[in-house]
């Protein structure tokens, strides 16, 4: 090549350079002018247009499973959710768990409870961890897929304890990807073991939806069914609602749905124990609804245990399971002074709200009578401070479920048991923070058999 042809070649790479420094100038100048504010990764030409995709496809599933969670359809799961009750609870009035040494690890039996009533309203399968004997090859399989389950829940953590691509995540958010790409691929480390489960997670209910999309008559009775009969019945739903997006809604109600409830049901049998004074306004009040194998309906649940509802808003306030909400700007907007751009993720934080003293005096101090409707702290408090379940359209969906189960399931223990704090069991409790706070170390407890 002669001078000439160098010095075309180099005017060339200087001008393809500028031309792409100005491309990726243009592609990334809005988010460069936002990087201090944490969010999503805009992706070039498209910028943050899939995730709005995603919304409509959300609100249109939101739309269609609402009936699920009506309060007609809640009422008439008390029965299903009192049989799960009754069957988990068996194992308590066995010699092995109310020997005076004898420890039970309440928070493995909530969570298997709350996993199998959410199993049978979001799928329509019975998990059947309430009764723990595999009895066929299918029982087997239902149970591998739960443990899997509860693995993957364990290990949705945000604090160093967690996948090395996650804490790497945390501090440098863009290395978090290509890491996870990685070591996913690396035999025995948590990323891999991590990917392999949410594979096998995926493929698992992926055969649970396919099977039912088989079938002719399925019923309306749980979210799965509702979702399917949609989608024969309607062709946007056919196009809302793919087979592979079916299976992610489905895993994040069980995800949703089980291991909120059951850290909630554990973290109020664990407060009550340490309160003997709540204890004993709390069985007063459930011995008083009436003779002990008369099931409160959803109207009684509502009406005839204020003390309850006390206890159960108190405990959430006291350890909330879900300490983080996130939400993203639509547009721009200016929240306490400060503009957000559109597309700024916003995180709210109802564990730092619960806790503070303007709006719950003596925050530490576990008081169910500060949620009393009659009360002065209840009447003067910020009508926004308790959000345990969010707020807005985007609020849980399953609010009303989870408290009519964990209602029936605390009158149901209470009415046959106390629980004392096993002496096995550290003090304070020790808690381990990810998308939802669980146990470090399991809620060991005590059982006494009542009368
Ligand atoms: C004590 C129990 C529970 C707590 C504390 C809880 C808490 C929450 C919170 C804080 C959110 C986010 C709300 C927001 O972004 O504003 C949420 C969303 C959600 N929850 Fe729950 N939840 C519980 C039980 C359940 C149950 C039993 C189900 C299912 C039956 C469920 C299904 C969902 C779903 C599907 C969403 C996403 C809603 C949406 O994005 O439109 N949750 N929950």
């Amino acid at each position: 090549m002669g001078m000439e042809g160098e010095s075309m070649a180099a005017t060339c790479t200087v001008v393809a350079m500028v031309v792409g420094g100005l491309v990726l100038g243009y592609l990334y100048g809005p988010y460069w002018a936002v990087r201090r504010v944490p969010g999503p990764t805009a992706i070039p030409l498209v910028g943050h247009l899939p995730l709005m995709a995603k919304d409509t496809r959300w609100s249109t599933m939101r739309n269609t499973i609402l009936s699920v969670y009506q309060p007609s359809h809640l009422a008439g799961l008390i029965p299903t959710m009192q049989d799960f009750i009754n069957s988990a609870t068996q194992t308590l009035d066995q010699p092995s768990c109310t020997g005076e040494d004898q420890d039970i690890i309440f928070s493995k039996l909530s969570l298997g409870l709350a996993t199998d009533i959410i199993g049978q309203a979001a799928f329509g399968v019975n998990f059947n961890l309430s009764n723990p004997k595999p009895t066929s090859d299918g029982d087997t399989e239902v149970y591998d897929f739960i443990n899997q389950h509860i693995y993957s829940t364990t290990q949705l953590k945000m604090d160093l304890s967690g996948s090395f691509s996650i804490i790497l995540g945390l501090l440098i958010p863009i290395l978090q990807e290509p890491f996870r790409q990685i070591l996913k691929r690396v035999p025995g480390t948590m990323d891999w073991k991590v990917d392999r489960t949410n594979r096998n997670i995926a493929s698992r209910l992926n055969d649970i939806v396919g099977k039912r999309m088989r079938e002719k008559e399925r019923g309306s009775k749980d979210f799965l069914s509702v979702i399917l009969n949609s989608r024969d019945s309607d062709s946007v739903s056919k196009n809302v609602f793919s087979p592979d997006y079916i299976s992610a809604v489905t895993y994040e109600h069980l995800l949703a749905g089980s291991a909120t409830t059951s850290f909630t049901l554990s973290s109020t049998v664990y407060l009550v124990a340490g309160h003997p004074e709540v204890e004993r306004k709390l069985v007063e009040e459930i011995d008083g609804f009436g003779p002990s194998d008369l099931i409160p309906t959803a109207h009684d649940l509502q009406t005839r245990f204020p003390y309850l509802d006390q206890v159960i808003k108190e405990s959430m306030r006291f350890y909330m399971v879900s300490p983080l909400i996130a939400r993203e700007t639509s547009k721009e907007v200016e929240i306490g002074g400060y503009t957000l751009p559109k597309g700024t993720w916003v995180w709210l934080a109802p564990g730092v709200l619960s806790k503070d003293p303007k709006n719950f005096p003596e925050p530490e101090k576990f008081k169910p009578e500060r949620f009393d409707p009659n009360g002065e702290e209840e009447k003067g408090r910020h009508p926004y401070a308790f959000i345990p379940f969010g707020i807005g359209p985007r609020s849980c969906i399953g609010q009303k479920f989870s408290i009519q189960e964990i209602k029936l399931t605390i009158i149901h223990l209470y009415r046959k048991y106390l629980f004392r704090h096993s002496p096995n069991m550290e003090t304070p409790l020790e808690l381990e923070f990810g998308i939802v706070l669980n146990f470090k170390h399991g809620v060991k407890l005590r059982v006494i058999k009542r009368n």
